[in-house]
């Protein structure tokens, strides 16, 4: 097992109150595994991503815990976080490549990034060549300034140097959703030749594409208001899921589940609760067509088959 997140409560301090942005979050990341990270807007996919390896100065560790290669990560320490960064846990955040510094070089920026992690570049350069040709890229790019690459050119740029010193775990968050559709998939192969070649050991991907995801990932959670709804193999999720959720999260999807001979596709009705003072019980039950009176109370996530996690009362 690389990862093991147990309960863990991330809360966002605003002048309002706290934003209960991640409110008990379990589950295990296996080694190997690319574990796709969906639901909507809000629901606490970044939150999740960046606690791993950053809490921001308005986030706070309320409570729980997370185990990388069974050591304890502590999060609420920044100091005690430092050295994992890059070597244990590298997180590609959202707009990466559109925050490569403009007036530095590429190379002196991976040689800047190396030497602040306490590695010699020279050490590393022959290593960077080749991970540079891996995802189709020449070496003459460390040469030139981020503003003479494509974007798709620079998202390689940037997961090369995220991945450079064999993190245990990668969170790529939206890497693919600026970039157009041919360029989406080649970045996402490029992700999975990485963990395939062992420079990663398991992989978060979050993204708002579940089709994408679906064609990469060995497994999907789905999260909605800040937990988890469901976490299964990627055909069950999209096959066979069983929290109405995500039942309506795929029939939303033009791209693949089964409406598409059933008539016109619609989105989920409503909108997902307020996370500043989340409402009780299923986050879930003013939206679900299935909710009745149990829903009152929090459905706790219960592994229903082997790998398939989820929190309903409908499914236990
Ligand atoms: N800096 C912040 N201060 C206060 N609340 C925040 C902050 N950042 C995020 N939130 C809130 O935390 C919750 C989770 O947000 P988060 O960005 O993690 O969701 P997400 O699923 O990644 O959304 P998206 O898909 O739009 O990126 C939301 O209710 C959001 O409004």
């Amino acid at each position: 097992m690389t990862l093991r997140v147990n309960d863990l409560k991330v809360y966002y301090q605003t002048l309002r109150g706290d934003v209960h942005a991640l409110d008990g979050v379990t589950f295990d990341l296996a080694d190997g595994e690319i574990m796709g990270l969906a639901g909507e807007s809000g629901c606490g996919k970044t939150t999740l991503g960046k606690s791993l390896i950053r809490l921001d100065s308005r986030m706070r560790h309320v409570g729980g815990t997370i185990d990388l290669d069974g050591k304890d990560v502590p999060i609420a320490d920044d100091d005690a976080m430092v050295p994992l960064r890059y070597h244990e846990i590298s997180l590609i955040p959202q707009y990466a490549m559109s925050a490569l510094n403009p007036t530095r070089k590429i190379g002196r920026m991976i040689n800047e990034l190396l030497r602040s992690r306490g590695v010699r570049p020279a050490d590393i350069s022959q290593e960077l060549t080749r991970r540079l040709e891996l995802v189709g890229l020449d070496a003459d790019v460390l040469n030139r300034f981020p503003i003479e690459l494509s974007g798709g050119m620079k998202q390689r740029v940037v997961m090369v140097m995220a991945t450079l010193l064999n993190p245990s775990l990668l969170i790529a968050d939206e890497v693919t959703s600026a970039l157009d559709v041919s360029t989406q998939r080649s970045v996402a192969e490029s992700l999975v030749e990485f963990r395939d070649r062992e420079y990663v050991k398991s992989m978060v991907f979050v993204t708002h594409d579940i089709s994408l995801v679906y064609q990469m990932a060995d497994t999907i959670m789905v999260m909605y208001a800040g937990r988890i709804a469901e976490k299964a193999p990627a055909k069950t999720i999209i096959n066979a899921p069983r929290h109405p959720y995500t039942q309506m999260l795929i029939s939303a999807l033009p791209e693949v589940g089964s409406t598409m001979e059933q008539g016109r596709l619609e989105g989920i009705p409503g909108t997902p609760p307020g996370l500043l003072n989340p409402p009780t019980g299923c986050r879930f039950k003013d939206r679900c067509p299935m909710a009745f009176s149990k829903c009152s109370e929090q459905p706790p996530l219960l592994e229903i088959e082997p790998g398939h996690w989820a929190a309903c009362w409908k499914t236990g």
